[in-house]
């Protein structure tokens, strides 16, 4: 129930518009993969997925599902089914009918297609909503609803438009793990579009980055926060630590002192950004492969059980997050200790 799909050079202007909202966008996700699309708000992410679903018409580009250019299909022979952040169910329809509409409007019988519904709504875990009004759910309990019927229409691609950004916390946390046992029981092709990049590390395998319509990196997630392509990736993903220096044979020389580059990486010679995540930071002597500099905290900020510590190091500062706990005051020495698997250099 999976398929390969592919974007090759996608770009959409909308009539009057001075810039592509989505511009030669290309990428690959795998059969059964899931992919999000992470960017800031007005990045085109929406405008790509309507795209693959056939909601928009590309100015230019292809969409292939295994090989096939789906240009000129409507949506609805596309193999593909699509939830968006309102549920946008049917009012009028009991839950179950709902969820059995692809089918009764496919021409199954009616009692058959509710028979697959049921099914479905047990996947989603509302075994027993059959025969409640939608208009009797929770949010949550709509967006299942949503889901399965999505599923019912079993596509060979799922699209999933922001689905759970209208839930709370604890909610969507519910909905990730639904969707891993979705993905584990009927192995779909999923493309998610989210602007949290948290959400994106959680359910993804890969992430395409966009910006300004125009795909920055796609990647896996580690590789996104370890090997950001560059310095506008690095901050889109939240990264902290920026030292400019200059590379020399493999070596970054900075404030830092010289770090070597990590195995296998080649970092080219000239002027070079070294960033590192703050998270990969330790407050602590150095173990066998990392480096050990020493600094002064010269800011300290709680987040929770979090805390953001700032070390000048030779006028270099580098955000490190540790445990509240054991956050060290502003003024005190400390030593921080770099993994140099965490580093890479970017141009400035
Ligand atoms: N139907 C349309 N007509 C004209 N311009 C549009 C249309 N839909 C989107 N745009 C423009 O295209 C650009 C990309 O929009 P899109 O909705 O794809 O971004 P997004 O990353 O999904 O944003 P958000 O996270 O805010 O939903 C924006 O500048 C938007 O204003």
């Amino acid at each position: 129930m999976s398929a390969t799909l592919t974007l090759d050079a996608l770009t959409k202007t909308f009539d009057g518009a001075a810039h592509p909202a989505v511009d030669a966008v290309s990428f690959t996700v795998a059969a059964g993969e899931c992919l999000a699309i992470l960017g800031p708000s007005g990045s085109g992410k929406s405008t790509v997925l309507r795209s693959i679903a056939g909601l928009d018409v590309p100015s230019s580009g292809r969409i292939l599902v295994d090989g096939t250019e789906v240009a000129g299909l409507a949506p609805e022979r596309r193999g593909m089914a699509m939830v968006f952040q309102r549920p946008l169910l049917f009012p009028h329809l009991s839950v179950l009918d709902n969820v059995a509409f692809a089918g009764t409007v496919a021409g199954q019988p009616r009692r058959e297609a509710r028979a697959d519904a049921a099914q479905f709504l047990d996947l989603v875990q509302l075994g027993g909503f059959g025969s409640r009004a939608v208009t009797a759910l929770s949010g949550g309990q709509e967006q299942r609803v949503a889901l399965a019927r999505a599923l019912a229409a079993r596509p060979r691609v799922l699209l999933l438009d922001e689905p759970f950004s209208a839930l709370d916390p604890a909610l969507r946390t519910d909905m990730h793990e639904l969707l891993a046992q979705i993905r584990a029981q009927l192995n779909p092709t999923v493309v998610m579009v989210t602007h949290d990049r948290d959400e994106a590390a959680v359910v993804a395998d890969t992430v395409a980055l966009l910006t300004a319509g125009r795909l920055l990196q796609h990647d896996s997630v580690p590789r996104l926060y370890s090997r950001p392509a560059s310095l506008a990736v690095s901050r889109l993903m939240g990264g902290r630590n920026e030292v400019e220096g200059t590379v020399s044979e493999g070596v970054h020389y900075s404030a830092l002192g010289a770090i070597a580059a990590p195995e296998g990486e080649q970092w080219p010679d000239g002027v070079g950004v070294l960033v590192v995540r703050q998270e990969a930071l330790r407050l602590g002597e150095p173990l066998p492969g990392e480096a050990g500099v020493r600094g002064v905290v010269a800011a300290s900020a709680l987040r929770g059980p979090r805390a953001h510590v700032v070390v000048d190091v030779n006028g270099a500062a580098l955000e490190c997050e540790t445990a509240a706990i054991s956050a060290p005051e502003v003024g005190t020495e400390v030593t921080v200790s770099i993994p140099l698997a965490g580093c890479a250099v970017l141009a400035a």
